[in-house]
């Protein structure tokens, strides 16, 4: 992985995928604000975003599948356009909405899509095997798609997009109305993609999992990069530490005054009986908050803390939560 200063997100030497400046505008919405990108080699890149703040029309842009206003795309270290078919030949994509033949079986819908990018029967064969074992997809091979749950039909698209083995592989939210096992399945099978060598880009707006499986996550809102950075950077950044969560009946006014005078505390808010105290990095303040509510007399229920998640840092720079 490269060293370069993980919170700017400045392009590096040999990034594999560089954006400058997109610009991109759907009539008055400007889906996409002078963004930037850069992606090293090797890595398994984040796009967080809220519904809307442009994650798949810059895939979209950097793929060539949208024109735009504004701004330079280059992968594989060349300009990127619409006839670079070379390049492209060296993409996968598993689009947000599962594309597949209905009148053809798993197997024949995979060998389509990989015959694209593969000429040789037999190599191509090959391939097919392996995005259907990689998928673990092996017991419904001669299925048509219209017998699949929905997460086995997006491990099908998935199969279709990389069974060529592309070197830049981009999923658009691949585990949206996923079951868990579905969503495991999808998750190590990304891992296990690029640990053989496959850059990805990776879209979604679960923090959960771009936290799991990113090396580095950028977050956007209203089409530009509000942060860029591994996950503890990014937490690190904002400052944000545990939060503390009680479930008491009442809060009095004069106990939030105390809580809110605590040293370490950033923000106390209290909602159908559940009481939430964010603090800073590094402080452990669960016993003086505990001895605040007591002294009140206030009877307590759960009581429990949390690290900082991404929707904190989201938060702390936007003022609004990842997901409403
Ligand atoms: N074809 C279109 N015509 C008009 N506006 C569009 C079109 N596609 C996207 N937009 C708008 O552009 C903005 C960015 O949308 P985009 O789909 O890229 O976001 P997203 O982060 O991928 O969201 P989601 O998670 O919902 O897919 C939004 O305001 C959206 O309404």
């Amino acid at each position: 992985m490269d060293e370069r200063a993980a919170s700017d997100g400045a392009r590096a030497a040999g990034d594999i995928v560089v954006v400058e400046n997109l610009v991109k505008r759907y009539g008055d919405v400007v889906a996409l604000d002078h963004f930037n990108l850069a992606i090293a080699p090797g890595e398994i890149f984040g796009l967080l975003g809220p519904n809307g703040s442009g994650k798949t029309t810059a895939i979209n842009c950097i793929l060539q599948l949208l024109t735009y206003d504004k701004g330079s795309i280059s992968l594989f270290g060349q300009p990127m356009g619409p006839t670079r078919y070379d390049l492209k030949r060296m993409i996968g994509v598993v689009p947000q909405n599962v594309a597949l033949f209905e009148e053809l079986t798993v197997r024949e819908n995979i060998d389509f899509f990989c015959a694209l990018y593969v000429g040789d029967r037999r190599e191509r064969a090959r391939l097919v095997d392996e995005a259907i074992a990689f998928v673990g997809l092996e017991d419904y091979a001669s299925f048509r798609p219209r017998k699949l749950s929905g997460g086995l039909l997006r491990r099908l698209n998935i199969a279709c997009g990389i069974a060529h083995r592309p070197r830049l592989a981009f999923f658009d939210e691949p585990t949206v109305a996923v079951d868990p096992q579905s969503r495991n399945a999808i998750l190590e099978g990304i891992r296990a993609m690029n640990e053989a060598g496959c850059t990805v880009v990776y879209t979604s707006h679960y923090m959960e999992e771009v936290e799991e499986i990113c090396s580095r996550i950028m977050i956007m809102d209203r089409g530009r990069s509000v942060a860029v950075g591994t996950n503890a950077e990014l937490k690190a950044m904002v400052g944000a530490g545990e939060r503390i969560l009680v479930e008491v009946a009442a809060l009095p006014d004069g106990a939030r005054g105390q809580l809110e005078a605590l040293p370490h505390v950033r923000r106390v808010t209290y909602t159908e009986s559940e009481l939430v105290v964010q603090c800073e990095q590094g402080a452990h303040n669960v016993g003086d908050v505990l001895a605040v509510l007591s002294a009140a007399g206030l009877p307590l229920g759960r009581v429990y803390a949390e690290p900082p998640t991404l929707n904190d840092v989201f938060l702390e720079i936007t003022g609004k939560a990842l997901r409403d």
